[in-house]
């Protein structure tokens, strides 16, 4: 099967500046992308080299099998693509039927009725046809956006930060009723985000880049779970770093006491690693011989995110349920219940979310 958007080790300079390295990735049609990573790191580049806004130096591109960047160049309005920005980016002067109008002028206007009629259900602004953009709230232009670039039933969305102008609520709501809109149109997009949450709620996979580095491209699961290097631990979640040692085959001995591996861990016996421990492998129990003290301790309303620092100094997090009440300072019992074993080698770098060279 062709994949619907295949970008193959390519490269972006601006002047001598390296902006995008040798990135690979590929969506099948009907699969939703995220592009995940700190700010600088190359998102809205690689987006707008898609779009057909920046030039290659290396590599292609290719769409529904055709390629628009490497040997041969299609211009961006050739390349059957729709694309929705973070400010929406409507006309002010135009109502809402004649922004989706748009771009499908060459439809006849019974076509043209018929089509905005659709995408005006299809994102539930039926009735707001006659409404200009000023009139309608921030998720709701956000809506008429994605039902404009929809209107010319493009092969590839991409959009760019969709939801960063607005408010949490609205955030998750609205990424939730997309990913199902574009669900059910089987469209294949690309989304730029800063923001975790939002790139695991909408979709299939998520590339995290890091200084213009393609860190891993993968389902949402394999990101969080089976991170590839420390850059991707690092920045996905909340995870933190202890220093562990391959005691015996399969069993490792850490701060927490000795958890033991189902898999081959590929370390060899006596060997040093550094172990992640997401806040949720940290239970708190009493009971447990394993104590730790509460350094600070950060309410979000069901849980509470505790600083702890270990016998041996290390600090992690946990994240208990709030009706728990413990003070700074004092000491509770905990142990880890670690599902998936995330291990690197003691000497990897862990420079994971830092800001990139600009
Ligand atoms: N037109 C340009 N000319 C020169 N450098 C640029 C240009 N556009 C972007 N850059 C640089 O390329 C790098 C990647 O920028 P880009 O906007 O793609 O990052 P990003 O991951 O989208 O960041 P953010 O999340 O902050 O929007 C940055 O170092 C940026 O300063």
């Amino acid at each position: 099967m062709t994949a619907l958007l295949e970008v193959k080790n390519i490269d972006k300079f601006y002047d001598q500046f390296h902006a995008v390295k040798n990135v690979t990735f590929s969506l099948e049609k009907g699969e939703i992308g995220c592009l995940l990573g700190p700010s600088g790191c190359g998102k809205t580049t690689l987006l707008r080299t898609i779009a057909g806004f920046e030039d290659l130096a290396t590599g292609s591109i290719s769409i529904a099998g055709q390629m628009v960047a490497g040997e041969q160049t299609i211009p961006p309005e050739r390349r059957n693509i729709g694309m929705v920005f973070q400010d929406y980016a409507l006309f002010p002067h135009l109502t809402v039927s004649e922004n989706i109008a748009f771009g499908i002028e060459q439809l006849s206007s019974g076509e043209k009725s018929k089509r905005i009629a659709d995408l005006l259900k299809t994102v539930e602004l039926e009735g707001a046809g006659n409404k200009y953009p000023h009139e309608l709230s921030g998720g709701q232009q956000q809506r008429v956006a994605l039902a404009r670039a929809l209107a010319p039933e493009p092969k590839l969305l991409l959009m760019d930060e969709p939801f960063s102008n607005l408010d949490v609520a609205l955030r998750e709501n609205l990424s939730t009723e997309i990913r199902e809109i574009l669900k059910a149109r089987s469209i294949t997009a690309l989304m730029v985000t800063h923001n975790q949450n939002e790139a695991f709620a909408m979709a299939d996979k998520v590339g995290v880049l890091s200084c213009g580095c393609m860190e891993q491209w993968d389902t949402p699961h394999s990101i969080y779970h089976h991170p590839s290097n420390p850059t991707v631990a690092g920045f996905v979640g909340e995870g933190v770093f202890i220093n562990a040692s391959i005691t015996e085959k399969g069993h490792i001995q850490c701060a927490l006491g000795t958890l033991k591996a189902d898999t081959d861990l590929n370390f060899d016996n006596g060997a040093q690693a550094k172990l992640l421990i997401r806040p949720e492998d940290v239970i708190h129990n009493d009971d447990s011989p394993y104590g730790a003290e509460i350094l600070s301790r950060t309410f979000r309303g069901p849980n509470i995110l505790y600083k702890l620092k270990l016998d041996n100094g290390e600090q992690i997090l946990s994240l208990v349920p709030s009706h728990h009440q413990h003070a700074v300072g004092q000491r509770i019992g905990i142990y880890q219940e670690v599902e998936d074993l995330v291990l690197f080698p003691a000497d990897s770098s862990m420079d994971a979310g830092q800001q990139c060279p600009r």
